[in-house]
């Protein structure tokens, strides 16, 4: 069977046939075949349409509202875009997945956790460059005065435009609204069409003048139809004064990264000097989005969990990359991009081989992140590794991959693995003079004899004073060619040194002396590059639930979280048959069996028919019903019912408890349990 795009194809196609038989004047009887053709190949897209049930978000979120997922902030007082809090399911959830974060890299892949402050003073994001380069353009309707991220509105405009060409090629009306006073759609030359998606393509590309020229160019307005100003660049840092006085800039970190690196010395010895090793850090971030939108797809305030891998610059390959060499992952290279082709299943030991992938520990971690996402309950087939474009690409970074995930909303980036090089770890030296170094011991000492330079402490300390340190750093910091231009600058007695504080002194040549040095190296000192893996869970659980959603038809179209036990906030559900008094004291001591296991549980004696109670907590996803009936009384036997399945047996309060952990964790499927004890067949709705 054709697929609902090829279909499509056809139509453009029959459809340009027809229009170019009318043009020639074809006489009816020739004319009506083509028609024939055309129409059914659209009768056929409305059927091939109709089988796919699109997904019904409203449906997913009146079930999150209701269950108290999650809400806007601040409700009462009308809410603030881009804040959300958590209710009770929602926070579970999300820290099921961060125990589970935290079991998959920290403890797994032995890596050192750090928890640092969000509140960040002014020059750690002077050096990281966040304060001049954290930014995106913003645009103003000139009417209304709504503000606009400007390229999700040329992306919104130019979609829209595309869609409505599509439409009218295939003879669809667009639901797209229209402004008011706005010309009904056109269809789009074959020139227009390719300009517009290579302006998508390339979006990055546009800044500073040649957006402004973008916009003019393609007449990009606001939703409103109303012209917009030009786009300005908004930072994004929440900026704060740290301190009484006033004067002490600080901001909110808009990742955790910048912390770890600070803390990169520390976190070297607590390794034993050994490299190379990660530093992992679970915490806030803020970000000033411009326009956010999307639920918890783009919010202000949102949990980052983020690992930052040191190495060696010239050895990237990862001891353990044997372990995932052989796993296929859905690859989208540029190269697949360019040619508008689709992602591609490919083994992450040729695509790190082939070089399509930059090193092995940048692969390592794609196949790990694609391995947890997996584990948490993310669809597999709605996952893909998307290259950065060239000119998406940070200039210090050599490769990065986005772990992509698909729901309603499209293809949304929530996990970004990217190669940092050594560039922030070498800002922050170059800010603070604080070496950020690795060391590697040679096994034979290398004998070097070249120019050095030494200070003259008697004569430069009294000159400098409180300064002398830093110009000293300045001085002992020069390569030797430097050394050599130094020199020969000192030859007219004086010269001058800019330092890491960006002031100049001048050096006579009584505070050194420069000459031929030999020198026994022992240790080759490095900066480390960084491998960052930076995973947004706000994105992560946002996709879990859609992925997670079906409707029960069969039961009066309820919703059903079908959450893996790990993930799910409560494991099982305790059920009295009825509100018999004799079945008291079996609630109590299942209650307590599960609590001393850690199950986590919640007991349902309302009155409700047992079908009913169990609809409730498909709604938030609870995998294991257990069942008190009269046969307890008698045996102390319960039944254990799985949610997706609803197949249930039979077993003691023991088993039953112990087989719960089990499935917790994964050691035991459910059908081996059913095998195991046999199918109930009795109680239920
Ligand atoms: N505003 C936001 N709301 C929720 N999650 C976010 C937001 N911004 C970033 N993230 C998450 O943090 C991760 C790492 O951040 P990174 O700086 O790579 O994102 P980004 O490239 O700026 O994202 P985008 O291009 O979508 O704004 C992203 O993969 C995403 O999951």
């Amino acid at each position: 069977m054709p697929t609902t795009d090829e279909i499509e194809a056809k139509i453009i196609q029959q459809a340009d046939i027809v229009k170019k038989a009318k043009q020639a004047k074809m006489s009816k009887e020739e004319l009506e075949p083509l028609i024939q053709t055309l129409l059914s190949l659209k009768a056929q897209l409305k059927d091939e349409q109709a089988k796919v049930k699109p997904f019904d978000r409203a449906a997913l979120e009146a079930l999150l509202t209701k269950r108290f997922f999650y809400a806007p902030s601040f409700q009462i007082y009308g809410g603030i875009a881009g804040l959300y809090d958590y209710g009770p399911p929602g926070c579970a959830v999300q820290t099921n997945i961060l125990n589970l974060w935290r079991q998959h890299f920290v403890l797994e892949e032995d890596m050192l956790e750090v928890e640092c402050t969000n509140l960040t003073p002014e020059a750690v994001f002077q050096a990281s460059g966040h304060v001049e380069k954290f930014a995106d353009y913003k645009v103003t309707d000139s009417v209304t005065g709504d503000i606009y991220r400007a390229d999700h509105l040329v992306k919104e405009v130019l979609g829209k435009r595309l869609e409505e060409d599509r439409n009218l090629k295939l003879g669809l009306q667009s639901d797209a609204k229209k402004p008011k006073g706005q010309k009904p759609a056109e269809p789009l030359t074959e020139e227009t069409k390719a300009h517009y998606e290579m302006v998508l393509e390339t979006l990055d590309n546009y800044q500073g003048e040649s957006l402004v020229k973008l916009f003019k160019d393609l007449d990009i307005r606001a939703p409103t139809g109303n012209p917009v100003t030009e786009p300005v660049l908004f930072n994004l840092m929440f900026d704060t004064q740290i301190g009484p006085t006033g004067q002490f800039q600080g901001y909110l970190r808009p990742e955790t990264a910048q912390g770890h690196f600070l803390n990169f010395k520390k976190l070297l010895e607590s390794n034993n000097e050994q490299m190379p090793f990660a530093s992992a850090s679970i915490g806030k971030s803020f970000r000033n989005e411009i326009s956010p939108r999307q639920g918890l797809l783009r919010v202000r305030e949102f949990t980052m969990a983020e690992i930052e891998h040191y190495v060696h610059p010239d050895r990237k390959n990862h001891d353990r990359f044997d372990e995932v060499e052989n796993l296929e992952l859905p690859l989208y290279s540029a190269a697949a991009q360019l040619a508008a082709e689709g992602p591609k299943m490919t083994k992450i030991g040729e695509a790190v081989k082939n070089r399509t992938v930059n090193n092995e520990t940048l692969g390592y971690f794609m196949a790990r992140i694609y391995l947890f996402l997996i584990r948490i309950g993310i669809d597999a087939d709605r996952i893909r590794f998307r290259q950065h474009m060239a000119n998406e690409l940070a200039h210090y970074s050599s490769d990065c991959w986005d772990a992509d995930i698909k729901s309603s909303y499209g293809w949304i980036e929530c996990v970004g693995c990217a190669d940092r090089s050594a560039y922030d770890l070498s800002a922050h030296t170059k800010k603070t003079g604080e070496k950020l170094i690795a060391r590697d011991t040679l096994p034979e000492p290398i004998v070097t004899t070249k120019l050095a330079l030494e200070i003259q402490k008697s004569k430069f300390g009294p000159v400098f004073k409180k300064d002398a340190k830093t110009v000293q750093e300045a001085l002992l910091s020069m390569e030797e060619a430097e050394i050599k231009e130094f020199e020969l600058k000192l030859k007219d007695g004086k010269a001058s040194i800019t330092a890491a504080d960006g002031k100049s002194y001048e050096i006579t040549s009584e505070m050194v002396t420069i000459g031929m040095k030999t020198e026994t190296i022992n240790v080759l000192e490095y900066v480390p590059n960084v491998i960052e893996p930076s995973f947004g869970i706000g994105r992560i659980v946002y996709s879990l639930l859609e992925h997670s959603y079906y409707v029960r038809e069969e039961d009066e179209q309820r919703g059903v979280l079908k959450f893996k036990p790990a993930i799910a906030p409560t494991k099982a559900l305790v059920i009295p048959i009825s509100n018999n008094a004799d079945f008291a004291p079996h609630i109590k001591s299942l209650v307590q069996k599960l609590r001393q296991a850690n199950v986590s549980n919640k007991v349902d004696n309302s009155s409700s028919a047992i079908g009913r109670r169990y609809a409730r907590n498909d709604e938030i996803g609870t995998p294991f019903a257990i069942t008190i009936d009269f046969q307890t009384l008698k045996d102390d036997t319960v039944t254990l019912r799985e949610r997706d399945t609803t197949k249930q047996f039979r077993a003691t309060k023991d088993q039953v408890v112990e087989a719960i952990k089990d499935l917790v964790d994964e050691k035991v499927e459910w059908d081996a349990l059913i095998k195991k004890y046999g199918e109930f067949v009795g109680q239920d709705a």
